[in-house]
């Protein structure tokens, strides 16, 4: 059975950290949405003065049964290759967390390879417009590979956690999970992922469409059924550890970090299964998937960064590191108008 002990965020400590935010040397405001980021990482260290080191993605990495449709730009293979890009330090994600002063580990909750891997719970998804994409046991378990992961990056010193994603075909489970938990149309959540031309994005909508019909006939009204079964008919085992990871890092409290499409469904996921997550999360960015900003929507969350990124991997979740970490700064090492003996209002 899963269990997560998760606190909401103290409304006390927003309040405190709100007013302590316009006592400093600045027109009130004049940070804009940086004071709503130091104010809310605050209220989750339970401090006025926040601080974030060291950070950690998590890269779940997974394979779809769903390619079988075309669903993809991009053969299946290439989820296990990159896995090895990740190790060997090439892939996107490694340039960036290196800028971002994060530390990337790498999950294979679920590769179709013959190399082993321990933490691998299925080689891949079964094809979820036919097929469930997994049992409800293997759901489970791969939140809590996920878990375990969060546990083991906080235990080495992360104080920010993000997720990443890798694994292809996972756009169109990401559509799936997002329209079913959502109660939207596939059209609405169906996007182009890794650049599928048009021919194959409206087969893409139709497995998606069809994917929905086909859970929705086990499981009767989707936005009703229980989390785990939406997952286990539409999947991704990848979103399943990325649900785990968000879970885990909510129960340690620390601050939390989405990044795109799959890892926002994953998000998603786990604020449905407890819905104290949600006070931990922060969206990194807006991915150009149109479907991202229909979860963003339904999460409240407001991105931090806008750069038409679209790849996954945590890439813009790990970005936006550097702005929280000064938010922090902000909230943490500014004077107050009183400590510098700036007049807080000319008297005009
Ligand atoms: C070389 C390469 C690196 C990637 N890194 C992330 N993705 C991203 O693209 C995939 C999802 O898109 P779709 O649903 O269209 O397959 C995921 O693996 C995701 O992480 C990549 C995709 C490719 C090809
Ligand atoms: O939004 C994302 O993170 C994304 C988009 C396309 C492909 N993979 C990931």
């Amino acid at each position: 059975m899963l269990h997560f002990k998760i606190q909401p965020i103290a409304q006390e400590w927003l309040a405190q950290a709100r007013a302590h935010q316009d006592q400093l040397t600045k027109p009130p405001g004049s940070l804009g949405y940086l004071e709503e980021l130091g104010v809310r990482l605050a209220a989750i260290q339970q401090t006025l003065r926040p601080t974030l080191g060291k950070g950690a993605v998590i890269v779940c990495a997974a394979d779809h049964g769903v390619t079988a449709e075309g669903v993809s730009a991009y053969p299946s293979e290439v989820t296990a290759q990159m896995l090895l890009n990740f190790r060997a330090g090439g892939a996107a994600i490694n340039q960036i967390a290196r800028a971002a002063d994060a530390q990337v580990y790498v999950l294979d909750v679920g590769i179709n390879s013959p190399t082993p891997s321990p933490e691998r719970v299925r080689s891949g998804t079964g094809n979820i417009a036919r097929e469930a994409a997994m049992t409800r046991a293997e759901a489970e378990q791969a939140i809590q590979v996920g878990a375990e992961a969060a546990r083991r990056a906080i235990a080495e010193g992360a104080t920010i956690l993000a997720a990443g994603d890798m694994g292809i075909g996972n756009t169109t489970a990401a559509a799936a999970l997002t329209a079913a938990l959502l109660g939207l149309e596939a059209r609405a959540v169906t996007g182009r992922g890794t650049g599928v031309d048009a021919a194959r994005y409206q087969n893409k909508v139709q497995v998606v469409a069809t994917a929905l019909r086909r859970a929705q006939a086990r499981l009767g009204e989707l936005t009703k059924a229980g989390p785990l079964e939406v997952l286990a008919e539409l999947g991704g085992l990848e979103i399943a550890a990325v649900a785990g990871v968000f879970l885990a890092g909510a129960e340690a409290g620390l601050p939390l970090v989405t990044d795109g499409f799959p890892v926002t469904a994953g998000a998603l996921l786990a604020c449905r299964i407890n819905p104290n997550v949600r006070d931990y999360l922060f969206a990194g960015h807006r991915s150009l998937e149109p479907g991202h900003s229909r979860q963003l929507e339904a999460l409240g969350l407001r991105p931090v960064l806008e750069l038409d990124m679209r790849l996954g991997e945590g890439t813009g979740a790990v970005l936006s590191f550097p702005i929280l970490r000064a938010a922090a700064s902000v909230m943490a090492g500014m004077a107050t108008f009183a400590q510098a003996g700036v007049s807080q209002t000319g008297g005009l």
